[in-house]
């Protein structure tokens, strides 16, 4: 007999609750096909832990985080929570901080049968496959910040050694894909990036069968559109890799398909979809549900090494998707617990 695996969900706020019930209800009738023996433990996270403890990031959350076997997380935030003393974001960072999930692996693919849901030509989307690798717990986003009536100020803050930790995970990555990572830099202005530049060529010495290229992250925001087959593993720092992982959702049609999942060198992975809460259309069972179905496919595959549930979460979502099921933000009218619904009998 196996031994039993503690998943914690968290559902945080907007169409997280939504889409994380769907994921869960998928989760149980795969594992059952698959004989995986798990427990779910939902822990309040974001606003939803401002509105029970008064902090985002509960201790008894972390604490059921650092001793679980994988995280889910559907996402955080909403307006009211936008001027309290401790924002829902905040609670998001500290939780990636205190678990040291420094790499968020955001994989973009177009299967051809669903090419025609992006709004980008068939012949630039067909055949894109890439993986974003961003730097997950260093950075703008954790530097100093300091907001004054007339001034404001954020520290772009990275080690040399936070910088050869992200870089070697992206090669490791290429080495098992297209064998070619480009590192996404602004060295022409910042000292971060010359640094990055400098640690990502060292780097590259340690890999020879496999490619390395620069690009600048403008160039590379237009590149993503306009030939995004070029890519195979980018690896970048926090705040860019946070931008062109939204804009890569152009690719496939919705930020509502994109998966991620976030490790650390030794603890539990978190697995989340890249979109936020969608405050515009929560509460109302609209919300695509396959960015959050695809996280618990990665989770699978990455914390459990099931190959054949997580191809079976992602076919059915293919399949239902090819037949025309589809929620609002890829053009159709089903609900998302319609699409879960039909995606279940696939299973
Ligand atoms: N990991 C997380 O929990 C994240 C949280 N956020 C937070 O989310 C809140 C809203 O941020 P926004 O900038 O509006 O970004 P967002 O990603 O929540 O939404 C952007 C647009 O995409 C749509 N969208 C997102 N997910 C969708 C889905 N599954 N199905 C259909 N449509 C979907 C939304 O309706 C909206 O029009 C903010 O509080 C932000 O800080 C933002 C990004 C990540
Ligand atoms: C709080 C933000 C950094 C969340 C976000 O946009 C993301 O991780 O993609
Ligand atoms: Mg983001």
């Amino acid at each position: 007999m196996t031994e039993k695996k503690t998943i914690v969900a968290l559902s945080g706020d907007g169409i997280g609750p939504e889409i994380m019930a769907q994921a869960l209800r998928v989760l149980k009738v795969v594992a059952e096909k698959i004989e995986f023996d798990y427990e779910v433990v939902e822990k309040a996270f974001g606003g939803a832990g401002i509105d029970q403890f008064g902090h985002p990031l509960p201790e008894e959350t972390l604490l059921a985080c650092q001793n679980s076997d994988a995280i889910l997380l559907a996402a955080i935030g909403a307006p009211k929570y936008d001027n309290a003393p401790v924002r829902a974001e905040q609670g998001l960072l500290a939780l990636r901080k205190a678990l040291g999930l420094y790499a968020n692996i955001r994989p973009i693919t177009v299967h051809p049968a669903l090419a025609h849901l992006s709004p980008l030509k068939r012949e630039v989307v067909v055949g894109s496959d890439f993986v974003v690798v961003r730097e997950l717990t260093g950075g703008i986003y954790f530097g100093e910040h300091t907001l004054e009536e007339t001034s404001a100020r954020d520290v772009n803050d990275y080690s040399a050694e936070e910088i050869r930790r992200i870089i070697r995970k992206a090669f490791e990555i290429a080495r098992k894909r297209k064998k070619k990572v480009t590192s996404v830099d602004k060295q022409n202005v910042l000292a971060t990036s010359k640094l990055w530049r400098k640690i990502a060529d060292e780097v590259a010495t340690e890999y020879p069968d496999v490619t390395l290229e620069h690009q600048l992250v403008d160039s590379c925001a237009m590149l993503m559109i306009t030939n995004p087959k070029k890519f195979d593993v980018i690896v970048t720092e926090n705040l860019f890799g946070d931008i062109l992982s939204d804009e890569a959702s152009v690719l496939p049609g919705s930020l509502g398909v994109m998966p991620s999942a976030s490790h650390s060198e030794t603890g539990p992975s978190l697995y989340e979809p890249i979109h936020g809460s969608a405050p515009d259309i929560a509460g109302q069972n609209i919300a695509n549900p396959v960015s959050m179905l695809l996280s618990v496919a990665m989770l699978l595959r990455e914390s459990f090494d099931n190959e054949v549930g997580a191809s079976m979460i992602e076919q059915a979502c293919d399949t239902v998707m090819n037949e025309g099921i589809l929620t609002r933000d890829l053009g159709g009218d089903a609900s998302t617990s319609e699409f879960v619904d039909a995606l279940i009998k696939h299973l």
